[in-house]
Formats: structure tokens, C-alpha cells, sequence
């Protein structure tokens, strides 16, 4: 379990607190600069708050060796530039040892097809499959046991609409053997269909912590994203979120 209790961060996040549990998916949306990012390093413990506390399996963050702490949480950064001009192969070996590829990792990010190739020379999608492996493969026992603490800051951004799909799965699955998923993005629609909680920020706030079905409402989103949104309902009594100016 992960807990956060009242935590704030100068003029980016004020009195946030939240509960993380085994198997959560946590999908965490809000507008450009309302802190998700922010959050996420905090929960991570790659930053301390200035007021709050932070807890990880009833211990304090602060108190985590960082390499105690490497092997069990992975934070996956929105931009991750690599200063190295390794191959994909390479690159994963310098970050995850001996460890080959796990299958499930392999059918959800594609990325055997271009394992010799120079990472600087993936288009953006691709780049984006093979950080998310990289990330994930950092603490891959941990997953295995299913307690790890997995963030990930928009990972689905550049990822085609299969592969978001894909990803979002392969998530849920991690999360249903006892994982816990934290996973910033901007896809309402993928939200609604793969949290199972939701966390809205707002201006540094955590504004709501709930359902998909209570945070995503025509009104709160309105007034969040300053945006006109309407739900629809199709055939099968699936919610679709369409939003516009
Ligand atoms: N290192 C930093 N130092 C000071 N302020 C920062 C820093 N990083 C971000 N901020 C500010 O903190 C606020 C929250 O930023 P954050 O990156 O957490 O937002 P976000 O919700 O992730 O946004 P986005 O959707 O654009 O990625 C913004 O006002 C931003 O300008």
C-alpha cells in the first residue's frame, strides 16, 4: 500500500492525499500543469514534499534505500532522452542487466522487430514501446510477485490506437496479479474503459478519487478542462466521452 497523507509541493500540489492499494489502475487525469507529474515523482520519492508525509508498505518513503527502492517502484518520465547511441538491445541490457524480454511484455509493445536498430533512430512511437518496456522490465521480479509500484507519465502518448489498447491490457493485468498502476495520461475514452479508479487534479488539487462513473461526468469535466463534454451512450451501453470548444 502506498499512502499519502495532506502532501504539498510549493505552488505545484497542496494537500493531497490518497490511498494506493494492491490490484488499484489508477488512471490520473487533469489539465496541462494541474501537477500529475509532479505527483507522480513525488510518489516515486524522487522528490519530498515540503509538508505531508509519504508511506510505502507502512514505511516511510523518505526511509528507502534508493536501491531498495529501484527494484520495487519504476517511474516512467514523460520525456526520457537517451544520451547514449545504443541499440534497443543494448539499451534494455544496460538498464535491466541479463534479463531477456518477458513474452507478455513482447506481445503488447512489439518491439523484437527492431531490436538491433539505434534507438535515436525509432520513430516516437516506438521510442515511447521501448521506454515502457525499459521501465518495466527495471523491477520485472517484483511484477512477477505482484508487488511492485508501477508510474508511468503519459505512456500512451505517440502510441497508435492498437498499441494503447495493448498497453492498457497488459496494465490491467499487472495490476489484477497485485500490482499497484498509477498512469497519467490525456485519453478520457481510455480512462472510462480501463481504470478502475480515477484521480482528477486541478490547479495542484486532487479534486476527485473515485469510480470512472462519478469523476467522469459532463460537469466535473466541464468545469475541469474548461471544455464542453458530452457523454453519450451507444448500443451495448458503453459511455463515450466526446468533448469540444
Ligand atoms: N521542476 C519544477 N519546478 C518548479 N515548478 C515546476 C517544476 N515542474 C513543473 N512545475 C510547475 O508545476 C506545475 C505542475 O506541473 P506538472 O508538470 O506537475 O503538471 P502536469 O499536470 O503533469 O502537466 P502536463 O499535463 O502538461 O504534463 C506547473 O505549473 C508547472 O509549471
Amino acid at each position: 500500500m502506498l499512502r499519502a497523507q495532506a502532501i504539498s509541493l510549493e505552488n505545484r500540489l497542496s494537500n493531497v492525499s490518497l490511498d494506493l492499494i494492491s490490484a488499484d489502475a489508477v488512471h490520473l487525469l487533469g489539465p496541462n500543469g494541474s501537477g500529475k507529474s509532479s505527483l507522480l515523482n513525488l510518489l516515486a520519492g524522487l522528490i519530498s514534499p515540503h509538508q505531508g508525509q509519504l508511506w510505502l508498505e507502512g514505511r516511510e518513503l523518505s526511509q528507502y534505500a534508493p536501491a531498495e527502492l529501484a527494484i520495487q517502484r519504476c517511474l516512467m518520465e514523460q520525456t526520457q532522452q537517451s544520451v547514449f547511441a545504443l541499440t534497443v538491445k543494448e539499451s534494455l541490457s544496460f538498464f535491466c542487466a541479463e534479463r531477456s524480454l518477458p513474452d507478455v511484455l513482447e506481445q503488447a509493445l512489439d518491439i523484437s522487430p527492431f531490436l538491433q536498430r539505434p534507438l535515436n533512430q525509432l520513430s516516437g512511437g516506438e521510442q515511447r514501446r521501448v521506454q515502457i518496456a525499459r521501465c518495466l522490465m527495471q523491477v520485472w521480479p517484483a511484477i512477477e510477485q505482484g508487488r511492485a509500484l508501477i508510474l508511468l507519465d503519459e505512456p500512451v502518448q505517440g502510441l497508435d490506437f492498437s498499441h494503447q489498447h495493448r498497453l492498457c491490457e497488459l496494465l490491467n493485468e499487472l495490476a489484477r496479479i497485485g500490482n499497484m498502476l498509477v498512469m497519467s495520461h490525456h485519453q478520457l475514452n481510455l480512462a472510462e474503459r480501463y481504470a478502475n479508479r480515477i484521480w482528477l487534479m486541478h490547479q495542484g488539487q486532487l479534486v476527485a478519487d473515485d469510480i470512472p462513473k462519478q469523476v467522469l461526468t459532463e460537469s466535473l469535466l466541464s468545469r475541469v478542462f474548461c471544455c464542453n463534454v458530452r457523454i453519450v451512450t451507444d448500443t451495448e451501453q458503453n459511455r463515450l466521452i466526446q468533448t469540444y470548444l
